[in-house]
């Protein structure tokens, strides 16, 4: 399984947790956030390349050296058209890594949120897992959006993330998966969401900034 995680110019991204962490650049918590999450998903069974397409010039330099690979790819009309860009940029000939990631134009692809700082190597395996190669989603916690997309073997990643993308994944034939791993449904859009996401447990780059934050 081949991930792709989408995420936008850090200043522009998370608008909705702004000012959440006041000690810290909003940029930074947007960055610590696709760390903690890419650095999780990388331990999950299952999951064999990472990449996370940007269009930040600090990405690729914050993720040099961590095997998670990073495209900066400016100008894509939103979401949906960076993660269909992702998925054929594994799949095809823009290859960069060589002999060590060959090819797999018929390797299965997915799709995972690049807000997830409490992510489970151990869920994201799960719901690998309980998707047993069906087109699968896993909805967020309030059960409208979705955290993770998951397409059949050798088939397109089609997303349709967005407003009440869990209906429009549904409606596109993904099945729902994941629905008791609350570390993989808890994406932060707002500080209410951070509050969550450290009940469950955040990682370490997230961790840093919020607990240095409120003192600690
Ligand atoms: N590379 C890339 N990533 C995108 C693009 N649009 C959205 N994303 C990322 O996709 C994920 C979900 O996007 P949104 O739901 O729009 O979230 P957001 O804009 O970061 O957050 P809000 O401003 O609070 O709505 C986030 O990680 C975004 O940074 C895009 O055009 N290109
Ligand atoms: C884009 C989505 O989510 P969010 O707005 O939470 O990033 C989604 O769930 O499809």
């Amino acid at each position: 399984m081949d991930l792709v995680v989408p995420i936008k110019r850090l200043d522009r991204a998370k608008s909705r947790l702004r000012g959440a962490v006041p000690a810290y650049e909003h940029a930074d918590l947007v960055l610590a956030l696709l760390l903690d999450t890419v650095t999780a998903a990388a331990q999950a069974d299952g999951v064999r390349r990472i990449l996370v397409v940007c269009e930040d010039e600090r990405i690729p330099a914050a993720l040099a050296g961590t095997g998670v690979e990073c495209v900066d790819k400016r100008g894509l009309p939103g979401l949906n058209a960076a993660l269909a860009f992702g998925a054929a940029y594994l799949r095809g000939p823009n290859d960069t890594v060589g002999a060590e990631h060959p090819r797999t134009p018929n390797g299965t692809v997915g799709a995972l949120q690049a807000d997830l700082p409490a992510l489970r190597p151990a869920d994201l395996s799960a719901a690998i897992e309980e998707a047993a190669g069906r087109r699968a989603y896993c909805a967020d916690r309030p059960g409208t959006g979705t955290t993770l997309l998951l397409a059949a073997p050798g088939e397109p990643l089609h997303p349709r993330f967005g407003r009440r993308s869990a209906d429009a994944h549904v409606a596109s034939g993904a099945v729902r998966v994941g629905g008791s791993l609350a570390s993989l449904r808890c994406d932060v859009d707002t500080e209410s969401d951070l509050a969550v996401a450290a009940e469950i447990g955040l990682g370490k780059f997230t961790l840093a900034r919020t607990t240095a934050a409120s003192g600690g």
